[in-house]
């Protein structure tokens, strides 16, 4: 049997994904165990915001309790330098997981990378951001021979980014990508304007999208148009378009004037209800054309062009006729003709969106030499 290689798993965010994922991970790591795998998992640090909870000598938490056990740490919190630090000590391989949404545990990705840590991430904040950070994380990447994977940073756990990717590497010429990209916002327009029946209130369906775990942590950044236009930006760069941030193009915000400047997400939900007539009206705009209303996306490569907006659609169009928080995505390419390769199914939610987390961090194990 060959020797027992051990890789040490840091997770960094333990929230609606985060959850999802240690229980994947678990499984995972049981199941390499049962299979007497050369591979043998330790998870060694799991932190929140205010909470981390790690193993100084690198021996494996364990998982019973995991949740408890963070909330009661009596740990010094430790700071994302002093996370790095201790991941680069390790005496073996690590692959961190980052499922918050922070801008800053995102800056650090080059640093990561650089001392040789892995990195699997639903975050889209990396690759959306400045351009820069994008090559950096890549280069160092390619530098210390790292991994870096984010299939859930676009449509949870369906295979848009591994679908693109072999697209391109392949040599085929991706000429447009279109689709509804917002497990949000395709749960909201199909609750609120269903092809069939009357539909809820826009505020009331907001609150279900966050309860049900699809929304972003603040639910301004799905309803602002945000969200989507980084995953378009992150598309749009695999392409090969050098998009320099999710606002350089056209984005619609769904957020009330009257609503731009308030502090909290908190008060804009509770303040939401007050502005529900303004998308009704856009909502009944649509029905008297016979149509729905629908929150999408599209990038134009030969063109150059991103966009991100409401569009009016025929009842029976497939877009309009998607259901819960299903995405879909269309892939025109040179190859593939007038028929698009599409990706469909469910573009929000702990489990599936864990899922993807999880697949990559396989991609990675099985690439780590
Ligand atoms: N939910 C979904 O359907 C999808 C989510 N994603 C992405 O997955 C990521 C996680 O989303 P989700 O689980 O829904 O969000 P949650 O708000 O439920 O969880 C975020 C977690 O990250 C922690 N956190 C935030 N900032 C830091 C920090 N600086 N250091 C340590 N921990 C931190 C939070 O800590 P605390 O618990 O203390 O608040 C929380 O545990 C996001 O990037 C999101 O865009 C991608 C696709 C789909
Ligand atoms: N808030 C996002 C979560 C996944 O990226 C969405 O609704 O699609
Ligand atoms: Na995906």
């Amino acid at each position: 049997m060959p020797p027992v290689k051990d890789v040490y798993i840091a997770v960094i965010g333990a929230g609606g994904v985060g959850k999802c994922f240690l229980s994947q991970l678990e499984t995972l790591s049981n199941r390499l165990t049962k299979n007497t795998s050369s591979l043998k998992l330790s998870l060694v640090l799991v932190s929140r915001s205010k909470k981390t909870l790690y193993s100084p000598q690198y021996t494996a938490l364990p998982y019973s309790n995991l949740a408890s056990s963070l909330d009661s740490s009596t740990q010094e919190p430790l700071s994302l330098p002093k996370i790095i630090e201790y991941l680069a000590a390790a005496p073996a391989k690590v692959v961190l997981v980052d499922n918050t949404s922070s801008q800053d545990v995102a800056d650090a990705y080059p640093q990561v990378l650089e001392k040789g840590i892995s990195i699997v991430t639903p975050n889209k904040k990396a690759f959306s951001g400045s351009y820069k950070l994008w090559q950096d994380i890549f280069s160092a990447a390619s530098t210390s021979g790292a991994k870096v994977y984010h299939e859930s940073s676009v449509g949870a756990g369906l295979p848009v980014i591994s679908t693109l990717k072999e697209l391109v590497d392949t040599g085929d010429e991706v000429t447009r990508i279109e689709g509804v990209f917002s497990g949000t916002m395709s749960f909201l327009f199909n609750s609120f304007a269903p092809t069939e029946g009357k539909g809820g209130k826009w505020s009331e369906e907001v609150k279900k999208a966050k309860d049900l775990g699809y929304t972003e942590p603040d639910p301004r950044d799905d309803l602002n148009g945000l969200d989507v236009a980084r995953k378009l930006t992150i598309l749009a760069r695999l392409a090969g378009l050098q998009v320099e941030s999710p606002t350089s193009f056209p984005v619609q915000s769904l957020i009330p004037k009257e609503l731009e400047s308030v502090g909290s997400g908190e008060e804009f939900m509770q303040r939401l209800h007050e502005f529900d007539g303004q998308m009704e009206d856009v909502k009944v705009q649509a029905e008297k054309e016979g149509k729905v209303v629908r929150f999408v996306g599209s990038i134009d490569v030969g063109k150059k062009e991103v966009k991100v907006g409401l569009e009016k659609f025929d009842r029976s169009h497939p877009i309009a006729a998607l259901k819960g928080s299903d995405n879909i995505i269309s892939f025109y390419t040179k190859r593939y003709g007038a028929n698009p390769l599409i990706i469909q199914g469910a573009g929000a939610g702990g489990e599936v969106t864990a899922m993807g987390v999880t697949g990559d961090l396989i991609k990675v194990l099985e690439r780590l030499s």
